[in-house]
């Protein structure tokens, strides 16, 4: 060991340390100042990049998760879900907007019985049926309707046909007010399939461009309102003679009564037309929902559809625990089949997936393609998620969604094994095909990772806001700490580096 020269006793012990040993030749010097400026050289790389990961943390590492799944799987009410937990005022400013989503599918609800009551009109006339299209509703394929014997229509029946004909500039007036420019647009396409009534004007689905900001659009056009009857907090106008909902609120003795109307149901069920189960259904709500100075409830705008299209970004600034707030982007996409071209880019950017596979809908077919069962489109996009080699390190968070449907549904007596043929003589209980679905997919995702992976799975009703929130907080805490445990493990490789090197320069001085 070497000697140091004598020093006083206040000096610093590190300086001591590191003191050049006494008597050193001026090679040994040049070689130790050689050594000294390696050395420091890279320490100084390290600290550069322990520095530039800080600095990544910090501001640009957002925890990035994407919606997916296929069509009205529950992308959006997901999305609703973490604006109502996170950004309840945010949530609360866009009532206006969806009241005006509300109205509208009320008024297209209505559109499909008044166009059913026009197919029951033909029917009793003597004129032959219209040519069928094979179609289906909300993926319940529909029989040859015109073979059906469809109830006859009284004259009282034909007066409320009429007397509710407003309603369809009802839906025309709320178009206009939600696409001011090209930010919502109707797709033909998508509610021809609703049902199979061969009229010209036939119930259409609104969708919305997610690039476009729909939301604000409708509030400016609420707030350009001068009159002081404007209710700030919600943003809507109610004594706008222009708002659509006096001609709802004149209307809603006429809906109800047709809603209620015996002959309309077996009529709506000769013709498999199911409205209950269809999205954004609020028939049965009527009376609350046509008042004069309606407002959303928060289960209200989560009951609510509007078709997304493409892809858009939500920001929230959101807490775990003590742990610090963190930014966090939520992607929501499109599911319908043309429109999923458009997740991959995504795939490189994001931290997790929260997939949602509707298990309600074993007895449906898509919409865009009438040949393929739902619940198999679910499995096979499942599949093809967690094989994707670009996704092999993102968290995949499963939700098999729509439990409250699957229930009544197997409650009223529909045979889950009439579908799903490898259920065979199981019984036809939630619990049963539930756990059973569960298990399907978690063999999916171990057969097909391309690394080993956890399956964490939900069986939600994102509709149900309590039980969602719990579901959403878990989900959160667990992407955060997964995030947090990959962040350490890399800070912990960068301190083993640093403690090595900091070994490797005393023994070299010493
Ligand atoms: N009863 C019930 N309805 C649900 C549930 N999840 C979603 N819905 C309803 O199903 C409809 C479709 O849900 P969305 O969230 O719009 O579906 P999406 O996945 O965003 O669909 P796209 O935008 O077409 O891709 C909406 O009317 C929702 O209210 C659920 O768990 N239970
Ligand atoms: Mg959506």
């Amino acid at each position: 060991m070497h000697r140091r020269s004598a020093v006083s006793e206040d000096e610093d012990p590190l300086t001591l340390a590191i003191a050049p040993p006494p008597n050193e030749t001026p090679a040994e010097r040049e070689h130790r100042l050689f050594e000294e400026r390696k050395a420091k050289e890279i320490s100084d790389r390290i600290d550069e990049e322990i520095n530039a990961q800080r600095l990544a943390e910090k501001k640009e590492n957002p925890v990035r998760v994407l919606l997916l799944g296929q069509s009205e799987s529950g992308k959006t009410t997901t999305l609703k879900n973490f604006q109502l937990i996170n950004s309840p005022k945010a949530f609360k400013a866009e009532r206006a907007s969806w009241r005006a989503v509300i109205q509208l599918n009320v008024a297209r609800s209505i559109r499909i019985i008044i166009d059913a009551m026009s197919r029951a009109q033909q029917a009793s006339s003597s004129a032959p049926s219209s040519p069928v299209t094979p179609s289906s509703l909300d993926d319940v394929s529909i029989p040859e309707a015109e073979n059906e014997q469809l109830p006859t229509l009284t004259a009282e029946h034909l007066k409320l046909k009429m007397r509710l004909s407003p309603l369809l500039q009802v839906e025309e007036s709320l178009w206009r007010r939600l696409s001011p420019s090209t930010a919502v647009q109707i797709e033909t396409s998508h509610l021809s399939s609703i049902t199979n009534v061969p009229l010209p004007t036939r119930p259409k689905e609104v969708y919305v461009q997610s690039t476009m900001p729909w939301k604000s659009t409708f509030s400016r056009l609420m707030s350009t309102s001068s009159r002081d009857s404007s209710e700030s907090d919600t943003g809507i106008d109610f004594d706008d003679p222009k708002d659509p909902g006096v001609i709802l609120n004149n209307c809603a003795e006429d809906m109800i009564k047709l809603w209620h109307d015996p002959t309309i149901r077996e009529l709506l069920s000769a013709l498999r037309i199911r409205l209950e189960d269809t999205p954004g259904f609020f028939l049965d709500d009527l009376e609350r929902i046509t008042a004069s100075r309606y407002v959303p409830s928060d289960d209200d705008i989560l009951k609510a559809r509007l078709k997304t299209m493409g892809v858009s970004e939500h920001r929230f600034v959101l807490k775990t625990g003590n742990l610090v707030s963190r930014d966090w982007r939520v992607f929501d996409v499109g599911g319908a089949r043309s429109l999923r071209a458009a997740w991959a880019p995504f795939f490189e950017l994001i931290n997790a997936i929260i997939f949602l596979a509707p298990l309600s809908c074993f007895d449906q077919s898509l919409i865009e393609d009438p040949s393929v069962n739902r619940l198999e489109d679910s499995i096979l996009l499942w599949r093809s998620i967690v094989s994707n080699h670009l996704l092999r390190s993102v968290e995949l968070i499963l939700f098999l969604n729509k439990c409250d449907i699957l229930k009544a549904k197997l409650e009223s007596g529909v045979q889950f094994s009439k579908w799903v043929i490898s259920y065979g003589d199981r019984p036809n209980t939630f619990d049963g095909t539930s756990k059973y679905m569960k298990k399907k997919f978690g063999t999916i995702l171990r057969n097909n990772s391309p690394m080993p992976r956890t399956f964490y799975c939900h069986f939600t009703s994102v509709t149900d806001i309590q039980s969602t929130f719990q579901i959403l907080e878990n989900v959160k805490d667990f992407i955060v700490r997964r995030n947090l445990a990959v962040s350490h493990m890399l800070i912990f490789s960068c301190l083993i580096l640093t403690g090595a090197f900091c070994w490797t320069l005393v023994r070299n001085v010493a």
